[in-house]
């Protein structure tokens, strides 16, 4: 027999520590540079805030403009898309990947006309990928989450390792505003359980119609949540649990890059459910992280809306997008240019000689 055992220690891998908060002193310097602009005083409205914010997450006022925004899509298949909870096959998921790489998803086309160059990670999709993604593979598929876990806790340590150390690639790399997306049949149903989890919100004020599904497939995916919730209950207030319980890899990976981010004071723009299931983990595993992070859109999704409340985030653009692939937040990117521009470039009253009163 053997004593009382100490409690595990947690695990390097899942962290954090003490995240800043963004610079208050050059969020004061920006806030004051906005009233000396020759416009009248808060009369380009939610941009101010956003410039102000990006100012600070730099920690210089003028802010730069963005030199190299990434879109990272972590990708990865869900047990529970076998047992019909979405309008389109498993298989959809590796097909979508030879897309990417080929340039013909809709988040090619925005990331385009955004400025933001794409990469594709694969976490866990079912089979090969090609050589351009970047393999992080964890296993194939997150376990049945209604049934079984999605993964163990092994798995969940090294997703979560994995999505920090793409975060340090790309930030060594020189990307000064990053986007997560993600790409996975079936990966509402988690994101919807996370969700639900974590802000204590019945599954059906929260389960929504994810990739187009009727109503005989909408009354399984509320079930396969009920049933995931129920195995998620007890595990609830450990993010790390949670994530093995009821995610999967690629959800895993999201967490620990978007906490990571945070870490290292690099702004990142949320997209739809998915990745805001993640960021409710992330802010549970290194609190404080939602400084860094605005929301790039209201996606359709109700647990969406849901989630953004509990962060207290307010979305940039409502328009009635539920894609996922990052693309809601890469619509939203030019909006954060255009916001970091006027407060870098704008004549001051005393400049352009025009009267401040
Ligand atoms: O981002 C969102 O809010 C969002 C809402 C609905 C669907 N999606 C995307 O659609 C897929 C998941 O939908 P589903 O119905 O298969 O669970 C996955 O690839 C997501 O990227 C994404
Ligand atoms: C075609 C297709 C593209 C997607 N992109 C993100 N989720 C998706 C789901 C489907 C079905």
């Amino acid at each position: 027999m053997t004593g009382p055992q100490a409690p595990d220690e947690p695990d390097v891998r899942a962290t954090f520590g003490a995240i800043d908060q963004p610079d208050r002193e050059v969020r004061r310097a920006a806030s004051e540079r906005q009233l000396t602009l020759t416009k009248p005083r808060g009369s380009l409205g939610r941009l101010e805030d956003l410039a102000v914010w990006i100012a600070a997450c730099q920690g210089q006022c003028p802010p730069k403009p963005f030199t190299r925004p990434r879109v990272v899509i972590f990708a990865g298949d869900h047990g529970i898309a076998n047992t019909g909870v979405s309008a389109y096959p498993p298989e959809v998921t590796a097909q979508m990947i030879h897309n990417f790489l080929a340039g013909g998803a809709a988040i090619n086309i925005l990331a385009d006309v955004a400025g933001a160059s794409v990469r594709v990670v694969d976490m866990s999709v079912r089979g090969e990928t090609p050589a351009s993604v970047s393999r992080f593979k964890v296993r194939e598929a997150s376990g049945r989450i209604d049934q079984e876990d999605a993964m163990s806790m092994e798995e969940t340590l090294t997703a979560i390792a994995a999505g920090r150390a793409i975060a340090d690639e790309e930030i060594d790399s020189g990307a000064d505003v990053l986007i997560a997306g993600d790409m996975g049949i079936g990966n509402t149903t988690p994101a919807t359980v996370l969700i639900a989890a974590v802000t204590s919100t019945e599954p059906v004020a929260v389960v929504g119609r994810g990739t187009g599904i009727d109503d005989n497939t909408w009354m399984r995916k509320a079930t396969a949540v009920r049933d995931a919730l129920r195995r998620a209950k007890p595990v609830v207030r450990n993010p790390v649990e949670l994530l093995a319980t009821a995610s999967g890899p690629d959800l895993a990976a999201m967490a620990g890059f978007l906490a990571q981010c945070a870490l290292r004071r690099t702004p990142v723009i949320l997209d739809g459910v998915v990745v805001t299931a993640a960021a409710l983990i992330a802010e549970n595993l290194a609190a404080g992280a939602s400084e860094w992070w605005v929301a790039g859109h209201r996606s359709t999704e109700p647990a969406h809306t849901v989630a953004l409340q509990y962060l207290r985030l307010d979305p940039i653009v409502d328009l009635g997008m539920r894609l996922g692939e990052g693309s809601g937040a890469t619509i939203a990117l030019p909006v954060l240019s255009a916001a970091v521009a006027t407060l870098a470039n704008m004549a001051t009253f005393s400049e352009a000689g025009v009267s401040d009163q």
